[in-house]
């Protein structure tokens, strides 16, 4: 069984992750996840959070305590005995590669069971953040893990629409144009901030300005937007222009974790 996660790119390190296998089992990745382990059914929803804009043009939103403290517990918690390394292909000259290219995306994945009380928690406060701009419906939820001297080069999380439906991308094999929608919208909330190093990376988005709180977001020293993980906290961002075309100003990358653990969702 794989897991497909498409995010492409055509700038210079055009790279592509394009399935996981976990290595510990034939069956998808969710069907052995233990849900509400911490948080029972019952577990209430509403939760109050605060919203910062980053940047008006291309959007993107900064979320204060978009999870809770328990969530993020339960989250952890739920995914610990799931993590299995990411398997990558990419391309500098747009030729694939199927090898292995571990210096493109260093990390560990993991799934959250759509019936878990907390993914679908997330859905839904997702959903009703985005109030009339809301679209059908939110991606299954993909828990992503660095450790030291992991990272994630620059891409975007759109896929090429160029690709006809029930035809293969020459290079990668993947049928994008089966996918119904493309990822209008990214979002991620950092669970385990417990690292140094590990920052959301924009570099070409104007950073912050110096008085912006920097234990949250700053400018990178030659430009660029820094995100840094903190525990609860999300980070939205639109992936296309208004009239439907990609937006190569999200280019993003996650710089290396230096030392510690990163893990978002
Ligand atoms: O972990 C990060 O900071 C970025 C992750 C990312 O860009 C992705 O999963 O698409
Ligand atoms: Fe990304």
């Amino acid at each position: 069984e794989q897991l497909c996660v498409m995010l492409t790119g055509t700038k210079e390190s055009l790279m592509k992750v394009f399935s996981a296998t976990p290595s510990n089992s034939s069956s998808p990745p969710w069907t052995s996840l233990s849900s509400n382990l911490i948080l029972p059914p019952s577990h209430k929803c509403e939760l109050n959070y605060t919203i910062e804009l980053l940047s008006f043009d291309p959007l993107i939103f900064y979320v204060n305590n978009f999870m809770s403290e328990d969530e993020v517990k339960h989250v952890l918690e739920v995914s610990k005995d799931e993590w299995y390394a990411a398997c990558v292909a990419y391309s500098d000259d747009g030729v694939a590669s199927s090898k292995r290219a571990p210096d493109a995306f260093d990390a560990q994945v993991a799934s959250l069971s759509p019936d878990d009380t907390v993914a679908k928690c997330l859905s839904t406060r997702m959903l009703s953040l985005l109030g009339n701009v809301q679209h059908e419906a939110t991606e299954s939820i993909r828990l992503v893990k660095y450790t030291s001297g992991d990272r994630f080069r620059l891409h975007t999380d759109r896929y090429e629409t160029s690709v006809q439906p029930g035809t293969l991308d020459a290079h990668f094999g993947l049928d994008y144009g089966g996918h119904p929608h493309n990822r209008l919208l990214s979002s991620m909330v950092y669970l385990d901030d417990d690292c140094v190093g590990g920052e959301t990376y924009f570099p070409d988005v104007t950073g912050v300005g110096p008085r912006a709180d920097g234990t949250k977001f700053s400018r990178g020293e030659t430009g660029g937007l820094l995100v840094k993980p903190r525990r609860g906290n999300a980070v939205f961002w639109n992936n296309f222009h208004l009239n439907g075309t990609g937006d190569d100003r999200l280019y993003h990358a996650s710089l290396p974790v230096k030392s510690g653990t990163k893990v978002r969702e």
